[in-house]
């Protein structure tokens, strides 16, 4: 009798990361254990084409479906993979790629395709904010600002990211907001609130330190207002993974909250602005997503 591989397919956003994609699919053929798994390519053809292909996949019984390329690309394929029995594996092509950091994926093609081979799964958590999925963080505020820039922004890459935070920092204002949290109504300026799932943005800058992915929990970090030497205090720690002082940062966990404010507010789900709302229900979706991980060893 002919035995059935368990089936891999890659999907493949042709305009992330510098690599070519001919090499991708050539390295993928090379590194894929074949002996284990059967596999197939296929590219995005749009933006907002991969949630769509990788549904498709877990209907057609897909043991993994690979996110190859950044955050952008993986928040469009495990958007597609939410509940469903399909694994979601990363093959980091981006400049951030903070769920795959978190992960401890390797950033190296070889790398991350040794995780693939090995297959081990579990499950994550991840968020929704006003009903469009999250998995490494979403955000209100001054986060969401630079996302809407940078979406328009021809040039990528972390070194042009860095140079217009540097820019736009000290120019953006916070904005008064309502914050309905753990019982509690919290009436506060808002520079960024940060909504971590994963603890890190991506390139190892670490917003929430100690974010558990699979707690159930989101780690929120809201910061009041901005001046220099609390950018300076907030940066610091974030390359440092520890938490900003007190006065710069102020740190909550919970499992849902809403935001609500009298002016509209910029938001966005791992990066990708989503436009600006005067309303905000944030809500977890715990144990919500398999994906392939490194196997641990002590
Ligand atoms: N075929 C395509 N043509 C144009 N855009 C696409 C295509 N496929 C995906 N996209 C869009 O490309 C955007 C950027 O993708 P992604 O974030 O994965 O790559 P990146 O910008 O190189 O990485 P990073 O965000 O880490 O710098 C996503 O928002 C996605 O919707």
């Amino acid at each position: 009798m002919v035995q059935l591989l368990p089936h891999i397919r890659f999907i493949v956003n042709p305009k992330s990361g510098p690599r070519s994609n001919e090499n991708v699919v050539n390295r993928i053929q090379e590194y894929l254990d074949h002996q284990k798994y059967s596999h197939d390519v296929v590219f995005t053809e749009y933006a907002g084409h991969a949630p769509d292909l990788a549904r498709q996949a877990a209907q057609e019984g897909c043991a993994v479906v690979v996110a190859v390329g950044g955050d952008g690309t993986m928040n469009e394929v495990a958007r597609g993979l939410l509940y469903t029995d399909t694994a979601l594996a990363l093959l980091p092509k981006g400049s951030g790629n903070g769920l795959a950091r978190h992960l401890l994926v390797p950033m190296s093609l070889k790398g991350a395709m040794q995780v693939i081979n090995e297959g081990n799964i579990t499950r994550i958590d991840s968020g929704t904010i006003n009903g469009h999925a999250f998995f490494t963080a979403g955000g209100i505020g001054f986060d969401a600002y630079i996302s809407s820039v940078f979406a328009g922004n021809k040039k990528r890459g972390l070194k042009t990211y860095v140079e217009l935070v540097l820019k736009e920092v000290l120019h953006y204002n916070h904005l008064p907001v309502s914050i309905k949290i753990n019982g509690t109504t919290l009436t506060t300026d808002c520079y960024v609130l940060a909504i971590a799932n994963a603890a890190q943005y991506g390139n190892n800058a670490y917003i929430a330190p100690f974010a558990d992915i699979q707690d159930g929990l989101f780690d929120i970090c809201l910061v009041r207002k901005l001046d220099v030497v609390k950018a300076l205090n907030l940066s610091y720690s974030m390359l440092t993974k520890q938490k900003a002082s007190p006065d710069t940062a102020e740190y909550f966990k919970t499992d849902a909250f809403e935001v609500s404010t009298a002016h509209k507010i910029m938001y966005h789900a791992d990066g990708e602005y989503l436009g600006e709302a005067s309303d905000f229900s944030i809500k977890m979706l715990p144990q919500s997503l398999k994906v392939v991980t490194p196997i641990k060893r002590t």
